[in-house]
């Protein structure tokens, strides 16, 4: 497992699909410079979704030898399909930039902060209910795949008070905006640690 050096930290963007965690994710990272982890996943790509940027899409058998090879710093089965973190994937990370990022469901959040304790920042974003859905339908995403999404909506909800941060994100400008600001008090603090 990759060991963080006192001024690095790992932000983890969770909360409900559809409520923007990709978009608010990508637009901090880039003002901010941190760069994306991106996972590894067992399910085929939408369209839109780019290997290697929005997942690794690998085949089950390829994904079962890794995980096997102890490879993954924390791995998930959702409807059938294995989403996983690589632990080299972080470390490479962390040696092109000061901090990383990831977008995740809770388990995994859970897991990342039990083995990272105070460098590991949870960012809970969300949006009601309705709204989340409208994205997702806007998003051309399958109705089956979106009442799954749905499904866990309330349980996704309640991981709320367990994270570090929570912002709503219906002006996007200012969820960016308040996000980076936020951001920008650890990364600054790692600098001061750092002399
Ligand atoms: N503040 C916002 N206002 C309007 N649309 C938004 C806002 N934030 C994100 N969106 C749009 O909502 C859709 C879902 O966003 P995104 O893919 O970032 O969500 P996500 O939480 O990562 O969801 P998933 O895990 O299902 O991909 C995208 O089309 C995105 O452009
Ligand atoms: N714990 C992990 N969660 C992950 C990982 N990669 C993605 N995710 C989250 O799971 C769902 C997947 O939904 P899908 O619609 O993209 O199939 C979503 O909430 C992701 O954020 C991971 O490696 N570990």
């Amino acid at each position: 497992m990759y060991v963080m050096k006192d001024s690095e930290y790992m932000f983890v963007f969770t909360g409900p699909d559809g409520s923007g965690r990709k978009t608010v994710a990508d637009a901090v990272a880039q003002t901010l410079g941190i760069r994306k982890v991106p996972g590894y996943a067992t399910r085929k790509p939408r369209p839109g979704e780019v290997d290697g940027v929005d997942y690794h899409f690998i085949s089950r058998t390829l994904y079962d030898q890794l995980e096997e090879d102890g490879e993954f710093l924390e791995s998930i089965e959702l409807r059938g399909n294995k989403y996983g973190i690589r632990d080299k994937d972080v470390a490479r990370a962390f040696e092109k930039s000061g901090s990383v990022y990831l977008i995740l469901n809770r388990e995994g959040a859970d897991i990342l902060k039990e083995k990272y304790g105070d460098h590991c920042i949870r960012l809970f974003i969300y949006a009601d209910r309705r709204t989340v859905e409208e994205r997702q339908r806007a998003l051309g995403l399958p109705d089956d795949v979106i009442q799954e999404h749905l499904s866990r909506y309330e349980y996704d909800m309640e991981y709320q008070s367990q994270c570090e941060h929570a912002f709503e994100n219906y002006d996007l400008a200012h969820t960016v905006f308040d996000i980076t600001n936020t951001l920008e008090k650890y990364l600054n603090r790692g600098l001061v640690d750092k002399d």
